[in-house]
This record gives structure tokens, C-alpha cells and sequence, in this order.
């Protein structure tokens, strides 16, 4: 059922709005496929099989979920970042929170899996430990249509991820995300705007729609930010298409009027991207 919705949401976003063309790049919220939980994660885990830099063959996963994605991203001719899935790996058996990225032609060209495990008790509000039963990730991702750098949502608290990422010369940061109704109101805008402002660059976090009948109440509110940290336009707490327009030249314009880019000072503090590998 959440794969048909998925796969109809996209095809309805992959039309455009009435003052919008047709999109180049689709991006779905987090953990799509499955109730967002701990607990459910084993459960509607899928083998993916991807290894960055080598041919991957749709036709021969058992994953659905990589199926349905592939099929739509072609069907569209749209770039589409699906999100996230459990995924488990079989040779470790570990699970992991995996986001899938497809080409126009449907190619698995890059996979993310969340680095940072959303682990966190605020007496009285909220209890999560992703780490009960997922594993994460071990590398920094990227995939090129202009070049974009991926994290998984409590991945935007760590700023070291989104530097690093636009210091290899992302120049948008995609972050399919699920906050809660606790931090959503608090950071959910103040992390994107803040990772937009101190890179320079577009930020862009989808979340599921509100369920308040679930057993994690999303914030929803997705929103796609430039690199001045205006919003250019965000959702409700409802299921909602948003579009925005991704003009390079206010990166540009951005860059050029407040030049920290080139105003760094790597003989007083490293520059941690140095080294960084990024695949
Ligand atoms: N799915 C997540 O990682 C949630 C992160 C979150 O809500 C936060 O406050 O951080």
C-alpha cells in the first residue's frame, strides 16, 4: 500500500503545479515504506545490494521497494531521491536507514545510509533509539546532477556532514527527514537555514505527512531552502507536493556578496574536508 501511494505521489509531482514545469528531481520522506519505529524496521527491511562505482542490476534485487522507485524515476524521466528505506545487508546482516537515488533512466546511481542514529530521551516528551535495531552508515554520499550531498534527518545536526559535502562542491544538501512534534517546531527550520546560510547552498528536507494515529507524530512542514537561508517554499503538517525552483545564480549572487567561501581561515582552524572521502 505505501508503495502505491509512493509511486502515485510521484507521478502527480512529476506533472508540476499550475505555475510550476515539470520537475527535474522528485525527493520522497524518510522511512516511506514503513511505520517509523525501532521495532518495525527488521520487519520491512529490504536487501539492496548496492556498492558505489559498480553495475547494479535492478532487474535482479528483491527489493520492491528499489523496483517501484526505478520504474517511476524512468516512467517520470526524473531524477528521484526515494527517501529512505530499512534496508538489510546481507553480508553483515546489519539494518540500516538507507536513502536510494535513481537516474531519468531509472539507474541506482548512490545510496546513503544515515550516519548518525537518532538516539534521544527528553523526559516527558520524546524516547527514540534507532541504534535498538539499525546500524549506521560509514560514509558521506553524493550524486551528480549539480551535484548534490545526501544525509538522512538527524544527519542535519551535524554540520560537519553538509560542510564537507558542499566543500567537495555540492550545492544542494537533500535530507529526507521525519522530526517529531517535539524538536520539529524548535529546529526542523533553524537546521536547514542554518546548514544553507554557513554553506551557501540549497537545503531541502521531506518529511511524511502527520499521522497523529501512528506511533511517531511527524512535524511534516517539508521545505526547500536557498542559500541566503530564505525559505522558498514549505508544507503544512498534511500529505502536500511542494516545488521550488533551484536558479544557480543566487548561489552565485550569494557567494559573491558575502564571500565566506573564500574567507576562511585554514591557518587558524583545519579544514576538515581535506581528507574527507566522499563517494
Ligand atoms: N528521524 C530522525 O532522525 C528524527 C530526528 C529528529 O527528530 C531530531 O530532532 O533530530
Amino acid at each position: 500500500e505505501n508503495l502505491k501511494h509512493a509511486r502515485d505521489m510521484v507521478l502527480k509531482a512529476a506533472k508540476g503545479s499550475t505555475d510550476s514545469k515539470k520537475p527535474d528531481i522528485i525527493v520522497l520522506p524518510e522511512c516511506f515504506n514503513s511505520p517509523y519505529g525501532h521495532v518495525h524496521f527488521p520487519t520491512y527491511a529490504e536487501n539492496i545490494g548496492f556498492t558505489p562505482g559498480k553495475p547494479y542490476n535492478v532487474a535482479e534485487t528483491t527489493s520492491e521497494s528499489v523496483k517501484m522507485l526505478s520504474a517511476v524515476a524512468k516512467e517520470t524521466g526524473t531524477w528521484l531521491v526515494g527517501g529512505s528505506i530499512p534496508e538489510r545487508d546481507a553480508t553483515d546482516n546489519n539494518v540500516y536507514n538507507t536513502c536510494t537515488v535513481y537516474n531519468p533512466q531509472g539507474e541506482l546511481v548512490a545510496t546513503h545510509r544515515k550516519v548518525h542514529l537518532f538516539d534521544i530521551d527528553i523526559p516527558g516528551k520524546i524516547k527514540f533509539k534507532e541504534s535498538e535495531t539499525l546500524t549506521g552508515g560509514k560514509s558521506m554520499n553524493v550524486f551528480d546532477t549539480g551535484k548534490v550531498g545526501l544525509g538522512i534527518c538527524y544527519d542535519v545536526r551535524f554540520p560537519e556532514l553538509g560542510m564537507i559535502a558542499a566543500r567537495k562542491g555540492c550545492h544542494i544538501l537533500i535530507y529526507p527527514g521525519a522530526f517529531n512534534t517535539t524538536t520539529g517546531p524548535l529546529h526542523w527550520e533553524l537546521l536547514q537555514r542554518a546548514r544553507a546560510v554557513d554553506n551557501q547552498v540549497f537545503v531541502s528536507m521531506c518529511s511524511p505527512a502527520r499521522d497523529m494515529s501512528a506511533g511517531y507524530h511527524a512535524w511534516g512542514h517539508s521545505m526547500v531552502v536557498d542559500p541566503m537561508g530564505r525559505i522558498l517554499n514549505e508544507a503544512g503538517e498534511g500529505e502536500e507536493i511542494i516545488y521550488a525552483t533551484i536558479d544557480p545564480e543566487v548561489m552565485k549572487e550569494t557567494r559573491a556578496g558575502i564571500p565566506v567561501t573564500t574567507q576562511r581561515r585554514f591557518d587558524v582552524y583545519e579544514d576538515v574536508s581535506k581528507n574527507a572521502t566522499v563517494q
